[in-house]
């Protein structure tokens, strides 16, 4: 304890907790919990297999064996694997009424049938099960690195033994978050295991078309002049083709972000009824709408930064050199043609207020921004301030489309397809959508969402 000592005041608590906790295994996770445990305050004894060789253990806590250390606690943390659970089953009558504090972890998600909370329970019946820590890193623990994961999830049947694991919790100075009883163990046991659960369609979506368009761009605006005209325009790479791509699939993701609220609405007016489920692929698509909306809003910056750094390019540079320099030797002026400005200063500014509203989407979508304002106040950010913007992004691309094919000096054949491919989801939500807030299906649908036509169709 002697060493320790000058750590108590990093701790919430300042006086030396009157419970003993005893932890089972000495392992690197055992360690670290019984080391952080006793700078903050609290008296840590270790049962272990070994208890004369256990060299490694904290200073100031003793190590005795398992049965012995059992007797000496109320409270008992098992920092041992759950295939190694086994070794409890004969110690049944110690661990009678003590709280058994899980701190297991498992390689994959839903490995075992029941959770390993769940399997302790059933090993020893009498103990109390409480599930707790498994979401804290013995490293994390040992460095202080504690930022990103303060946060432990308790969960447990018994009221009181939860809430003497979640006040040992407080006091390592980290945020106990109660998760309910015992059947919620499973879900606490997957949460380490998952990696970005919420973005994974999201990514896979962007990815998908990303590479979908970036190649169809290589194909036509680098191979086939390379292979037709033994051009070699491999340089449009680095800059033009991914300020192609990336406003393109921003804008397909945007309307990915809106299409599946209209499904759904599409789908409770058919059925007349908002008490029947949604299709499961439908309950996924609506829950990592946010992701999917801040995917975009990426995409976007990029798009803007790849636009903005237009004029200093040699290619571009170049290229308007050349245009003048044609002018004087051909003697040449090429006269000012207003609608030709208005329809490029339109894009411009359709693009400018459309970013301006997809930031503003994305600073709401914050929890910190998100919190301040209420429900309807969110609704009405996210639904309408969300059309707006893709209706701005929609007509900056539908101009600037305009501007390439009817007055562009450079109108090329592959254009096309790539404005079909970006315009045609977008176009499908915003008609889709047209239709819905036309007033007796608006009517309808309130009707629907506030249940008051329950029973016509279910
Ligand atoms: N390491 C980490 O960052 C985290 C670990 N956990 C969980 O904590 C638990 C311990 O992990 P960790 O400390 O890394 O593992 P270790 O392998 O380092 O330690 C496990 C300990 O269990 C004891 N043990 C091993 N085999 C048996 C057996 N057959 N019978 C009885 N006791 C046995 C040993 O202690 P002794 O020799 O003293 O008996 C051993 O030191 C695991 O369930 C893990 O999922 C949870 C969150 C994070
Ligand atoms: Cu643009």
């Amino acid at each position: 304890m002697d060493n320790s000592q000058n750590f108590i005041p990093l701790c919430t608590m300042e006086n030396k907790k009157s419970d003993t906790i005893c932890i089972f295994g000495t392992g690197d996770f055992g360690r670290s919990l019984g080391c952080k445990l006793l700078q903050c305050g609290h008296s840590v004894i270790y049962g272990s297999r070994n208890p004369q060789s256990s060299s490694l253990t904290p200073k100031g806590a003793e190590v005795f064996s398992h049965s012995e250390a059992a007797q000496r606690a109320s409270i008992i943390i098992l920092a041992i694997h759950r295939e190694n659970y086994d070794f409890l089953k004969q110690y049944t009558e110690v661990l009678n009424g003590k709280v058994l504090v899980d701190v297991s972890n498992n390689l994959k998600i839903n490995q075992y049938p029941e959770s390993n909370a769940e399997y302790l329970a059933r090993m020893v019946p009498e103990a109390k099960v409480v599930k707790a820590f498994n979401t804290i890193s013995a490293w994390a623990l040992q460095s202080g690195a504690l930022d990103a994961s303060r946060q432990v999830f308790v969960c447990g049947d018994e009221i009181y033994a939860k809430q003497s694991v979640m006040d040992i919790v407080r006091t390592l100075g980290l945020t106990p978050l109660d998760q309910g009883t015992l059947l919620a163990s499973n879900e606490v046991e997957n949460y380490p295991l998952q990696l970005f659960p919420m973005w994974r369609i999201p990514i896979f979506i962007c990815s998908g078309f990303t590479i979908l368009i970036f190649l169809y761009c290589v194909l036509t605006e680098v191979l086939y002049p390379c292979v037709t005209l033994k051009e070699d325009a491999s340089y449009l790479i680095a800059i033009s083709i991914p300020n192609r791509v990336f406003p393109i699939v921003s804008l397909i993701l945007l309307a990915l972000v809106y299409l599946p609220g209209i499904i759904a609405a599409v789908l409770q007016l058919y059925r007349g009824t908002k008490y029947s489920r949604f299709p499961d692929w439908l309950d996924k698509w609506m829950l990592c709408r946010k992701q999917l909306g801040l995917v975009a809003l990426a995409y976007a910056f990029l798009h803007a930064i790849y636009t903005l750094v237009m004029p200093i390019r040699y290619y571009v540079r170049w290229w308007s050199n050349n245009y003048i320099i044609t002018q004087i030797k051909t003697n040449n002026t090429y006269e000012f043609l207003n609608h030709y400005a208005w329809l490029s200063d339109s894009y411009v500014a359709l693009g400018i207020l459309g970013f301006f509203f997809y930031v503003l989407l994305g600073i709401t979508s914050l929890p910190s921004v998100s919190n301040a304002v209420n429900w309807r106040e969110f609704r009405f950010v996210q639904s309408k301030l969300g059309y707006l913007t893709l209706v701005l992004c929609t007509a900056h691309t539908l101009v600037y489309g305009g501007d390439r094919f009817i007055y562009g000096t450079y109108y090329k054949w592959y254009l096309p397809p790539a404005f079909v491919v970006a315009l045609i989801i977008p176009c499908i939500v915003l008609s889709l959508k047209l239709i819905i807030i036309v007033p007796c299906l608006d009517k309808r649908i309130t009707k629907i969402r506030q249940g008051w036509e329950r029973n016509s169709k279910s």
